[in-house]
């Protein structure tokens, strides 16, 4: 498979290529040339096999030739031994046809140690067999950042940048990145949101002259190996819920666009999947986007499931790509008025062809208390706020009843003890690898809200460009 620029004026890639790139040297997103179709007999042949079978199946068509078959199936157990649940992502019903899909059994207890254990695996893999030294760069609203800092930390190959916005993270989410000993590891505070340092980011990858001195590689779901890691759980949740021979539906808390996209992958493998529902908190400008067909840039506003205050939805990019045709002129325009005017109109086609596979709903700050609390009381399960969003959405949004509804359940309630606490006045309790977590001592650098200060800072810190090519 070989993977070709959103913005079609960027190399075209082999998968460990596209792995190390980050963002694309044309400023897009790297997508694979087609979409690879698993026929009816062989998603059922998926049943009934471990996670990282399955993972197998889903991710090899993705891969090139240095993840052969027996360096990918021993990677992908060792990725999903340390998870907390036999099943790594098992399924809880909650209610008549609803089910919530846990994805946060990992060590960071969020659904990007799903991605980010193998990423971690992958790109150290193709980094000692180029004998290189990478520096990565990745923006977090929360929980990327600690997901990443746990995949990397210790390793010789990489040091790790991760900006976050000061002040709008919850604790814990904070305390796991910044209370981590390891030299290669720099959890850095920006005084700005998770947009502000998701654009610096992306600056870093438009800086050539920088990113190639600096060996810049991407962790944030640009990455396109992030996408495809997480493709495999919808495949998982399907076919325990009867796919090929019964459709089902997802219900996905959204930020950044990364997690639902992967849905949208797996229904063009095949995946009979009925509705995507993407649901957003306050910030809801993919809502807005479905319902009127402008997506326009507001400013964001803090909420009780901060990792989803995002704006500026980076993956949104990939699936407007697809809406588009894959006309990467026409895609080139509609980013170039976001840069300019903080918003765009896709053309009606497009609009069209989203509304086919996507539907979307949002969630106010009461909505999501009130959900934690209720479904609390009426059925024993604690909801994180972020997929208490998801599950207040799914509620409300219209479906066939029918049809499963499966409701991502992104983080675990601990991470957000707060938010939790004052929704239903109970405040759950970290598991034991965590339970010191808020004793343990902190690294706190903090930086202006500065393109400059930042490359100047890892610029200082980094170690790859000392390495010979
Ligand atoms: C807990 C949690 N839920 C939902 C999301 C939204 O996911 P995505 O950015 O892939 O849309 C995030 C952030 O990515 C998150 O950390
Ligand atoms: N919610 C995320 C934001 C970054 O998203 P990513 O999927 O692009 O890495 C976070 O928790 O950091």
């Amino acid at each position: 498979m070989r993977y070709i620029s959103t913005r079609g004026e960027a190399p075209v890639l082999a998968f460990s290529d596209a792995l190390l790139a980050g963002l694309a040297r044309d400023g897009g997103l790297y997508v694979p040339e087609a979409f690879p179709v698993l026929a009816p007999q062989e998603m059922s042949a998926l049943a009934g096999h471990s996670y990282a079978r399955v993972a197998g199946r889903v991710i090899a068509p993705f891969v090139d030739s240095i993840f052969t078959p027996d360096v990918l199936a021993p990677m992908l157990e060792e990725a999903y031994a340390g998870f907390r649940h036999p099943a790594t992502t098992p399924l809880v019903q909650i209610a008549p046809n609803r089910f919530v899909l846990e994805l946060f059994h990992g060590p960071t207890l969020a659904f990007k140690d799903v991605a980010m254990q193998l990423l971690g695996r992958m790109m150290d893999h193709v980094l000692a067999a180029r004998d290189q030294h990478a520096t990565i760069v990745g923006a977090t609203s929360g929980d990327t950042g600690s997901a990443a800092i746990e995949a990397f930390r210790g390793s010789n190959r990489t040091d790790v940048f991760i900006l976050y916005p000061a002040g709008r993270v919850s604790e814990v989410q904070r305390r796991q990145m910044t209370a981590v000993p390891d030299a290669n590891v720099h959890a850095i505070a920006i005084d700005g949101t998770f947009d502000d340092c998701q654009a610096h980011v992306k600056a870093m990858f438009n800086h050539h002259a920088f990113r190639d001195r600096q060996r810049l590689a991407g962790v944030n779901s640009i990455n396109w190996a992030r996408i495809v890691s997480q493709v495999v759980y919808y495949f998982v949740a399907g076919v325990a819920l009867g796919a090929p021979h019964r459709k089902v539906s997802f219900v996905v808390p959204t930020g950044n666009f990364g997690d639902v996209l992967a849905g949208y992958v797996a229904k063009r493998m095949g995946l009979p999947i009925d509705r995507l529902v993407v649901a957003t908190n306050v910030n809801d400008i993919l809502a807005r986007t479905m319902e009127t067909g402008r997506y326009e840039v507001t400013g964001v506003r803090p909420s009780s499931s901060p990792s989803m205050d995002i704006e500026v939805s980076s993956n949104f990019e990939r699936v407007l790509f697809e809406a588009l045709d894959r006309d990467a002129g026409a895609l080139r325009g509609l980013m170039a008025s976001l840069g300019q005017a903080g918003a765009f109109s896709p053309p009606t086609s497009a609009m069209e062809a989203l509304r086919a596979d996507f539907d979307a709903g949002r969630a106010s700050e009461a909505q999501t208390a009130e959900t934690i609390a209720r479904v609390r009381a009426e059925t024993g399960y604690l909801l994180d706020p972020h997929t208490a969003v998801a599950v207040s959405v799914a509620e409300r949004v219209a479906h066939d009843p029918h049809v499963p509804q499966v409701v991502l359940a992104t983080a675990h309630p601990a991470k957000f003890p707060d938010a939790v606490e004052r929704a239903c006045g109970e405040r759950p309790a970290l598991p034991p690898h965590l339970a010191d977590l808020m004793e343990r001592p902190e690294r706190l650098p903090t930086l202006p809200n500065d393109i400059t200060a930042i490359e100047a800072y890892i610029a200082r810190h980094a170690r790859a460009s000392e390495t010979p090519a």
